[in-house]
């Protein structure tokens, strides 16, 4: 109720009076700026014209009244008829003088924001402009009325010329020049604080070319005095592109003032122009301080949409020299003798088997080579399918796997592992343009495909993904290079990790990163790496009720999707007070999900598919792996919720098939060979290979950045036997100090609003609402009901104090 209540009183006055629905109506507005923009250029031709035929034509104008100017004899000569020379000589002559050309500028750009061509804020242009015109007027009333006083009009206009007068009968012409120049210093100064800048330069001219010193640019490829940075900026991809690390030393006087008030940011990729006015931006990677999240609260102009990274804006991702780079990297290696060998086998093994083929094609991977055949006419490929085993066995190679057809192909495809098989490095696949210039969300960039491409995809759009492969095919390293990825391109504000790990030993590396990157739930544990089935449990339940007040705050903000959310947030269209924050992507990582199934059971089961049924559009994503691929792990219930498979080797067919639906992954020679599928098809991948002390580098790296300075906290969870424990079950021990004065505040007010509690305690949403859950296991408020408030069950004062004694 109380969020509706909220909703209605904002109604603005444009929604009353009913003028948002005709504005929202974009037909209307598209004509209506199409005509306004007419009419802006139709108004400037009459009065450019006006200076030349104004004399004419005023004459004629002064003459009749103007119903009665009708140009029905042609009598006006202003190129826009009687209308053209009525309307300059009104604002020109009798108003605004040659400021009145502001008018039709204004009514052009009204024109283009209806029509949607610009976004332009009309409400901040027009006042600015109004107070131009009206300066202007009265400035050239008084500074441009001795050069033009020979002109049929002022200058500034009537406005202007009795406004100059007027103020200068009280205060002189010196007061008059006084007030001009201030109100055009305040002006200034309101749309540029630069401003201030330049009026201390003029005041103190001396200081300011004496203070004034050079800047220079600083090739360290060329001299390696100092040590070689090359850094990866969120926003700035070029330097994927031109790795030549380049540190632009700037140097200037005003130091002292950042831009709008905002952290200076640390951008070695700027390029050093002029030496006017440049700032200095020195690139301090890895030893700044960090910052304090009270930073964001004091950022208040709307019309600057919120940075997301604030108040990490120092923030850098790992820089690629982190990561190790290989001998022959990205170019397969291609031995000839082989490929012909590989060939002749196979033409042999299909030609014995009564296959006639007329073309065959070899495509060279970094670990397999297809090699595409186009069989011979009237050969049938069914037939060849039928012989599939055959032909694999003939051919007597690990890892052949036959694809008859070759999908939307004629062609069938015989993949052949290579005898020496390169690593695909993880280097490689992140200094590529197509993971440096990705729009996706949540990239993850796997490998590389037999034919040398790389491969990425979303998990945003997956939603979840199962890794499964018999032990020591990649699974590991496949996590591995799905963590990496994101971490080269998410900032710890985007992005929130977390690692289940029941083998305790996989993700203990990712440590280092848990205040910038991880999410956990609150407890005495400070281990951010999730080992302990108990733990897990609490940790998925957390995940569902985030996931739940997640859809809140969604509903709420009128929002479908997190992106949707975080979009509207950036732009000023949520109200903080309502608890609205920034959403992170959470993305939960299960390596070895097997164990907890064998141990938990449903326990494990239901939570994971109740998040990967419905967290996609809260993104929450989820990437489970397992070594044992049985449909006892891989249950019906875990397969229908996620689409998304990788199946690195395993042992048997049947494995194959519970990861798959289908053969392949047996067929598979390990060590990073892998199928993926998404859709109809699985695509065979050389996975990435990201190795320890690459990760140690990376998180290394990462750790040293200006970040958070904890772990996100995730919602207390709901215990499943805490709805019927009531109150005897409360330790007050360990309830939030707020919890008496929480509870006090929402019985008096008889409102169960965790928005209520955070706004009048100042505290975030994930304390309020874990102070809702206390208040809910003490019985003072009901459960809760969706975006509703939750109904309080203590009517007064003195019935809580009894109830809190009790507690006691
Ligand atoms: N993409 C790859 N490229 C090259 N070699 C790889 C790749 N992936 C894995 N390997 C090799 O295979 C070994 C085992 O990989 P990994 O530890 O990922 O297996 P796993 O399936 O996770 O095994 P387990 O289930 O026992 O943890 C690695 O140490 C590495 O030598």
């Amino acid at each position: 109720m109380a969020k509706k209540k909220i909703m209605r009183t904002d109604k603005s006055f444009s929604e009353v009076i009913g003028l948002k629905s005709v504005l929202q109506n974009d037909i209307l507005n598209f004509i209506f700026g199409i005509i306004l923009v007419l009419l802006s250029i139709y108004v400037i031709i009459a009065f450019i014209s006006y200076f030349s035929t104004g004399q004419y034509d005023q004459s004629i104008i002064l003459d009749h009244s103007p119903h009665e100017i009708l140009n029905k004899n042609g009598e006006f000569k202003n190129s826009c008829g009687s209308f053209g020379a009525f309307v300059s000589y009104f604002f020109i002559s009798r108003c605004f003088g040659l400021s009145a050309f502001i008018i039709p500028v204004f009514m052009g750009m009204a024109g283009l924001r209806l029509v949607r061509a610009y976004k332009i804020n009309l409400l901040k242009w027009f006042f600015c402009l109004m107070i131009a015109m009206i300066w202007f007027s009265v400035a050239s009333a008084k500074l441009l009325t001795p050069i033009m006083g020979s002109s049929i009009f002022n200058p500034g206009g009537d406005h202007g010329l009795y406004c100059s007068q007027w103020l200068e009968n009280i205060v002189g012409v010196y007061g008059l020049m006084a007030i001009l120049l201030l109100t055009a210093v305040v002006f200034l100064t309101y749309l540029s604080k630069e401003t201030i800048n330049v009026v201390r330069n003029i005041l103190n001219p001396v200081g300011t070319l004496t203070g004034r010193v050079t800047f220079g640019i600083k090739n360290l490829a060329e001299k390696n005095d100092v040590q070689q940075e090359p850094v990866t900026t969120l926003d700035d991809p070029t330097v994927f592109d031109n790795p030549e690390p380049q540190q632009v030393v700037f140097t200037d006087t005003n130091t002292e003032n950042t831009d709008k008030g905002k952290p200076e940011t640390n951008d070695t990729t700027t390029k050093a122009e002029s030496g006017e006015n440049q700032k200095i931006i020195i690139n301090t990677t890895g030893n700044e301080t960090k910052a304090d999240s009270s930073d964001v609260s004091g950022w208040k102009d709307l019309s600057v949409p919120i940075d997301p990274h604030e108040p990490w804006t120092k923030y850098r991702c790992p820089t690629l020299d982190l990561l190790k780079k290989y001998e022959n990297d990205g170019k397969p290696y291609i031995d000839m003798k082989e490929q012909t060998a590989n060939k002749n086998r196979i033409v042999e093994v299909l030609n014995s088997f009564g296959v006639q083929i007329k073309t065959i094609m070899a495509t060279v991977g970094p670990t397999i080579t297809l090699y595409e055949i186009t069989p011979a006419e009237g050969v049938k490929i069914s037939k060849i399918r039928n012989l599939e085993d055959d032909i694999a066995l003939s051919l007597a190679a690990l890892g052949i796997r036959i694809i008859a057809p070759i999908p939307g192909k004629g062609t069938i495809g015989i993949e052949v592992p290579n005898k020496k098989q390169n690593i695909v490095s993880m280097e490689s696949i992140l200094n590529s343009k197509r993971f440096q210039e990705t729009a996706m969300d949540l990239p993850i960039a796997i490998g590389k495909t037999i034919t040398n491409e790389i491969f990425m995809v979303d998990l945003a759009k997956l939603p979840h993904l199962l890794v499964a492969g018999a032990t020591g095919q990649g699974k590991s390293v496949g996590l591995n290079a799905i963590i990496t990825s994101l971490l080269y391109k998410k900032h710890p504000n985007e992005l929130k990790l977390v690692l289940i790990d029941p083998k305790k030993v996989e993700f203990s590396i990712y440590a280092p990163i848990a205040q910038h990157f991880m999410a956990k739930v609150p407890d005495d544990n400070e281990e951010p790496i999730i080992t302990d089935v108990t733990k897990v449990i609490r940790t998925l339940n957390s995940l569902c009720k985030l996931m739940d007040s997640r859809y809140d705050m969604l509903k709420l903000a009128g929002a479908r999707n997190i992106k949707e959310y975080n979009k509207k947030y950036v732009n000023h269209q949520l109200k903080l007070t309502d608890g609205h924050e920034y959403m992170p992507y959470i993305v939960v990582v299960i390596d070895e999900f097997g164990d907890l199934i064998m141990t938990a059971g449903k326990e494990i089961e239901m939570p994971i598919a109740r998040i990967a049924q419905l967290a996609r559009a809260v993104g929450i994503h989820m990437v489970i792996a397992t070594q044992r691929p049985t449909t006892s792990i891989i249950t019906g219930n875990i397969k229908a919720n996620f689409p998304g498979r990788m199946a690195f080797r395993v042992s048997a067919m049947i494995d194959s098939r519970t990861i798959l639906d289908r053969p392949g992954a047996n067929q598979l020679i390990g060590r990073g060979d892998m199928l993926f599928l998404n859709g109809n098809e699985p695509v065979r991948v050389q996975c990435a290979f990201v190795d320890t002390p690459e990760i140690e580098r990376i998180n290394q790296y990462i750790a040293s950045q200006p970040g958070p300075l904890e772990p996100m906290e995730l919602p207390e969870p709901v215990e499943a036997d805490s709805a019927s424990s009531g109150s005897g079950g409360m330790e007050m021990h360990n309830l939030d100090p707020l919890f008496a004065e929480a509870a006090e505040v929402v019985v008096l007010s008889q409102q169960g609003s965790t928005s209520m509690i955070q706004r009048r305690f100042s505290i975030g949403y994930n304390r309020a609402g874990r102070l809702m859950d206390q208040l809910e296991k003490a019985g003072i408020v009901g459960a809760t009901q969706g975006s509703k408030p939750r109904e309080v069950l203590i009517q007064d004062k003195t019935s809580l104090e009894a109830l809190l004694a009790q507690l006691k």
